[in-house]
């Protein structure tokens, strides 16, 4: 049996970053940086004001009560800023950019008669009811980044936040790795589609949903190959209609069944079929297969969908990471304590699906890692891993989390 980390890192390298591709912010989510991304603008772009009120002088409110003259108004958006004179405020908006010579803002709670004095038009004049120090509710221009500065190294996955980061310092486009596009190929004649009927002895194939979406999840789109059956003429053909793909992704048939047509087909094409030291997901295949002149890395996984779950985890996402060109594809593991005893299998690291219990960690089904609970994995917010070793976990244990 080869280990986890060996195995791992077998997968990993067979991909490598595809080619790169200016994409809009809003269609590069799950994308990984190609370049380096330096801010155009800074973060605040200018001076503005955290609250509505009115911009002012903190020496000329220092004896509050005062009341001051209201030279202007600033709405968000204004681009024509006159100067503040001294002795006199201006009514300003949050997100507005600060005149000169004010140094403070005076939220309008802190007036008199605040109501009125957001009532439409500016008020002639202004009561401060408190005294503001200088920099009071003032958001100062760079102090979050300054332009020029390095925004987003190359290799970083791009979500939501990061993708806001980059509207916000001056980009429309990112330049990322394509996205790679994934085949999913179910295999098992005893499949129905989902919300298909059964006969005695056929079940919903489940694993085609789970790997479909784990893919996109990672950042990859997914195509679905027709469902094969148990037939290894008509597997062959099916992925040989594929070569366009970046990567194929199989579920089952990877046994020692009789009826294994992944392996009969596949080993023949240079795909390697191992036992890997873990449970579930023991049973794996991984190589590279050539459709057309294409080389294409195929990973094969074990049919039990919890297999398929933890396999997709720590190596479906780890060779689309790196066909993305991601450079970090370390697991984010955590340490934390077990809340629960269970055992292991001997001679195999087991992937514990867990929960968290307050600060501890425990399984999150009465059925353990067991590899069929296709309707209990739902609950799993992690994977507990647990060394090849060890062959107990017992209450109070440090265990290794990846929370998901
Ligand atoms: N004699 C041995 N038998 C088995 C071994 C072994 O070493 N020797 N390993 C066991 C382990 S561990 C695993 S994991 C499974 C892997 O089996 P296969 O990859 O060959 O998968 P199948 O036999 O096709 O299916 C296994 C199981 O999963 C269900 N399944 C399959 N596809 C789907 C799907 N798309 N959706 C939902 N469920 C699916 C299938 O019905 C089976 O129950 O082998 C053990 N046996
Ligand atoms: O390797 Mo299997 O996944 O234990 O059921």
């Amino acid at each position: 049996m080869i280990s986890f980390d060996e195995y791992r890192e077998r997968v990993l390298a067979l991909g490598s970053a595809l080619s790169t591709e200016a994409v809009p912010l809003h269609a590069a989510q799950g994308m990984v940086t190609a370049e380096p991304v330096f801010a155009r603008f800074a973060v605040p772009p200018f001076d503005n004001s955290a609250m509505d009120g009115f911009a002012v002088r903190s020496e000329d409110v220092a004896d509050a009560p005062v009341t001051l003259r209201v030279a202007a108004d600033i709405p968000a958006g204004r681009t024509d800023i006159p100067e503040l004179e001294p002795g006199t405020a201006m009514r300003i908006m949050t997100g507005a950019p600060m005149p000169k010579g004010a140094d403070a803002i005076v939220q309008v709670e802190k007036t008199a008669n605040p109501g009125q004095n957001m009532l439409g038009e500016a008020p002639d004049e202004v009561t401060i009811l408190e005294a503001v120090p200088t920099g009071r509710n003032l958001r100062l221009a760079g102090e979050d980044i300054a332009a020029g500065e390095l925004a987003v190294e190359a290799g970083v996955r791009l979500g939501a936040t990061q993708l806001s980061a980059l509207a916000s310092i001056g980009h429309g486009y990112v330049t990322v790795h394509r996205r790679p596009v994934i085949g999913v190929l179910s295999t098992g004649s005893e499949l129905r589609k989902p919300g298909e009927d059964l006969l005695p002895g056929q079940i919903p194939d489940s694993n085609s949903t789970l790997v479909r979406l784990m893919v996109r999840d990672a950042g990859g789109r997914d195509i679905l190959l027709s469902s094969s059956t148990d037939d290894v003429d008509r597997f062959g053909a099916t992925i040989e209609e594929h070569g366009y793909l970046d990567a194929l992704i199989t579920t089952g048939g990877v046994s020692a069944g009789a009826f294994d047509v992944v392996k009969e087909y596949l080993t023949k094409q240079g795909v390697d079929f191992v036992a890997v030291a873990q449970q579930p997901g023991k049973p794996q295949g991984s190589g590279m297969i050539t459709i057309g002149d294409r080389p294409i890395p195929v990973l094969c996984l074990p049919g039990n969908p919890v297999s398929v779950f933890v396999s997709m985890k720590v190596y479906g996402e780890g060779l689309i990471a790196t066909l993305s060109g991601q450079s970090d594809t370390d697991i984010p593991w955590q340490f934390w304590k077990s809340g629960a005893s269970w055992t292991t299998p001997a001679g195999r690291a087991q992937f514990m699906p867990v929960v968290a219990d307050g600060d501890r960690v425990i399984p999150a089904a009465a059925g353990g890692s067991k590899s069929h609970l296709v309707y209990s994995l739902m609950k799993t917010r992690g994977l507990a891993y647990i060394p090849a070793e060890v062959e107990s976990v017992d209450e109070g244990d440090d265990v290794r989390v990846w929370w998901l």
